[in-house]
């Protein structure tokens, strides 16, 4: 009783924040826009420390008071803009207008049975309802890249993951996003969280250059992270980088996008940021070459803020501690869905690091296919793959050719969930050609040129609990590794058993070691899965010292899993749209992990983004309309942190 209580108070008190208009934090909502402030004036306080003085001119914030005034950051005014941005998502809701008729049938096809077929389905019905929805799958199973499989053991079973395992959860629009869908699915009681004080969420490990080393972070106390930074030859390029970062000038007017080791060449003044670390990290995420990742993608915030600031650091200092520096089109969708998820799980998904399903993270592809079959205005096509597709210029619909032996379909929108390159491949140049994963039809080119990464996911099992070193979360290996210490060209190992608990029914300790990524590029063959075990297994006899043998194992190639965003993503994705646009007359659009983030949370959001739209704005959208927005930023109040709550 006294929990719900405190749920309710907190969410209310969140839903104050973004939509009452007497709100301290709304009223805080400032933007740093040049067209509505002054530049930022740094004056001595009577000690002689720098304090910030900024001033805003913009409009009063009394209704229909237009007089220019000047106010200084302390009072927190809101300057007009803010009302707007606000205004903006709520009467949109109120007012958003069907696009498609109740009287017509439209009728869409939904290419790809993954997580963003199924999502993308998911918001069809739930927006649409009186539509037709055909979900094509080339092959005999849904959910795509997430794969979660339990495995008998000695004496119970455990999880395995072959694709994403966790969740993190955020107050951001993609987070918001996972969690009305968790309430869509009623997967609440399915939920295991991971505490924010756990081991995993605490230890980081990066290899290099022989031994794991602990990364910084706030888990740990500022004199051991200070002497690591000091001591550790992986992290002891760090204050130098930062007092470089500093003093170093932004970068000029005409560089439109640069490769992350080039960006931080140029603002650190060192590549060991790159080689040693940072790279790890980008394994983690991306399996990618830092040398190639563009960093207008995949670090919109520190590209933009370099514009704004000339550097990142001079962007902190001046923003201070109760200012977030926020993506605007993240803002609009927090505003949106902050108020209709149940107090229930947006507070306990928001107080853990990680979470999952008891089940695995698979839990949602298998409910939302449990959920579509019930609708029968839902149609899968499983088995079926799209051989080729045109624009029929007689109906003005979007005409699909598929294996099956029968006509050609056609649909008024076709959604297209594959990646860049199959999907560019299904494009006839005359009409005529079909699909040959051998002989990629050049139409739709920028969307050819995504290119994606192919790993090797190995899992293995041991019944002792102690084989382990340390405790955390895993590591990751940088690219500066030397050779004799990475052979197996191993991205990073996680320590599932301490990261996500109470899906096993048996003790023991769960490893995944993932092979491969960028190292792989061009290989035309690649390891069998015996082999993958035997690799999977030198690397944590050379890492980690555990010999023991595993007692369950699973190794699985995941042929271009990971889309690499790389330098000029952006301007590939706007010229896909121009095409988009022209060829299609706004028939076809897509969504997935090649355009605007490859994590599970970015497709789930990217397919309610466009399925939004579609229902609600313009039913014309090619799915690319955001590709801008993700690099618009603003200044808002930094959100006050969430009571803690038991649970
Ligand atoms: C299974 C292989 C994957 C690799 N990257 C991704 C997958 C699915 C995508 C990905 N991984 C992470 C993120 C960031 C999400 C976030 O929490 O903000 C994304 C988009 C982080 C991450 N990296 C690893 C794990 C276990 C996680 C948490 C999320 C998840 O469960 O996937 C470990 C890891 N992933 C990859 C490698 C090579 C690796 C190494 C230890 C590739």
């Amino acid at each position: 009783m006294r929990t719900q209580s405190t749920e309710h108070t907190v969410v209310l008190l969140l839903r104050q924040c973004y939509i009452n208009p007497s709100c301290q934090a709304r009223r805080g909502w400032r933007t740093i826009s040049s067209a509505y402030r002054t530049p930022l004036q740094l004056q001595r306080d009577t000690f002689g420390r720098l304090q910030r003085r900024t001033y805003y001119t913009g409009r009063n914030e009394k209704p229909g008071d237009s007089t220019t005034y000047l106010k200084r950051t302390e009072d927190r005014y809101a300057p007009s803009i803010f009302d707007e941005l606000l205004k903006k998502p709520i009467v949109h809701n109120l007012l958003k207008k069907p696009q498609y008729d109740e009287n017509s049938k439209p009728e869409f096809a939904v290419l790809g049975g993954g997580i963003t077929g199924l999502s993308t389905a998911h918001y069809l019905t739930k927006n649409i309802p009186h539509a037709n929805v055909t979900i094509y799958e080339s092959t005999d199973r849904l959910g795509g890249w997430l794969s979660s499989e339990r495995v008998a053991v000695d004496g119970g079973d455990i999880v395995f993951e072959q694709g994403p395992r966790s969740l993190r959860p955020n107050e951001n629009g993609s987070g918001l996003t996972v969690m009305e869908l968790i309430q869509d699915l009623d997967l609440q009681d399915q939920i295991l969280t991971t505490p924010k004080d756990s081991a995993s969420a605490r230890n980081r490990y990066i290899y290099y250059p022989d031994k794991l080393v602990k990364l910084p972070g706030p888990g740990t106390n500022l004199f051991t992270n200070l002497f690591s930074v000091l001591t550790s030859p992986a992290l002891n390029w760090i204050p130098m980088a930062l007092w470089r970062e500093y003093n170093n000038p932004g970068r000029p007017p005409s560089m439109d996008d640069e490769s992350l080791y080039d960006f931080l060449l140029r603002r650190l003044g060192t590549s060991e940021a790159a080689d040693k670390a940072l790279s790890a990290g980008l394994h983690g995420i991306y399996a990618g070459d830092i040398t190639q990742l563009s960093v207008k993608s995949l670090m919109p915030l520190v590209w933009s803020m370099e514009r704004k600031f000339g550097s990142i650091m001079k962007g902190w200092r001046e923003l201070g501690p109760r200012i977030a520096w926020k993506n605007t089109a993240d803002v609009e969708l927090g505003v949106e869905l902050i108020g209709k998820i149940e107090p229930s799980i947006f507070v306990r998904l928001s107080q853990s690091s990680v979470f999952s399903f008891k089940e695995g993270i698979g839990a949602i592809p298998v409910a939302l296919e449990k959920s579509l079959r019930a609708n029968p205005k839902v149609q899968f096509k499983k088995g079926v793959w799209v051989k080729s597709l045109s624009f029929d210029h007689e109906t003005e619909n979007i005409k699909i050719t598929t294996s099956e032996n029968v006509p050609p379909a056609l649909y008024t929108k076709v959604i297209s969930t594959l990646s860049g390159p199959n999907t560019s491949s299904i494009i006839p140049q005359d009409g005529t050609a079909l699909r040959s994963p051998n002989q990629p039809q050049t139409h739709l080119k920028p969307l050819a040129d995504i290119h994606s990464v192919t790993v090797m996911v190995v899992n293995l099992y041991f019944p002792s609990t102690t084989v382990l070193p340390v405790h955390g979360f895993g590591y990751l290996i940088p690219r500066a590794i030397p050779f004799d210490q990475n052979p197996e060209c191993a991205l990073g190992v996680v320590f599932d058993s301490d990261t996500i608990g109470n899906q096993d029914t048996v003790e023991g300790t769960k490893l995944t070691v993932m092979l491969g990524g960028h190292w792989w590029d061009g290989m035309d063959s690649y390891p069998e899965s015996e082999e993958g075990v035997i690799m999977a297994r030198n690397v944590i006899a050379r890492h980690l010292g555990i010999t023991d043998e595993p007692t369950a194992t699973k190794a699985g190639l995941h042929k271009n899993c990971i889309p690499q965003y790389t330098v000029g993503h952006e301007a590939r994705l706007l010229a896909a749209h121009d095409e988009l646009k022209e060829k299609f007359g706004g028939g076809l659009a897509v969504a997935g992990n090649s355009y605007a983030g490859v994590g599970l949370s970015d497709c789930v959001r990217g397919a309610r983004d466009l399925v939004m739209g579609l229902a609600y704005k313009n039913k014309k959208m090619t799915g690319l309309e955001n590709v801008q927005t993700h690099t618009q930023y603003r200044a808002l109040p930094a959100p006050p942190p969430l009571p803690a709550l038991k649970y």
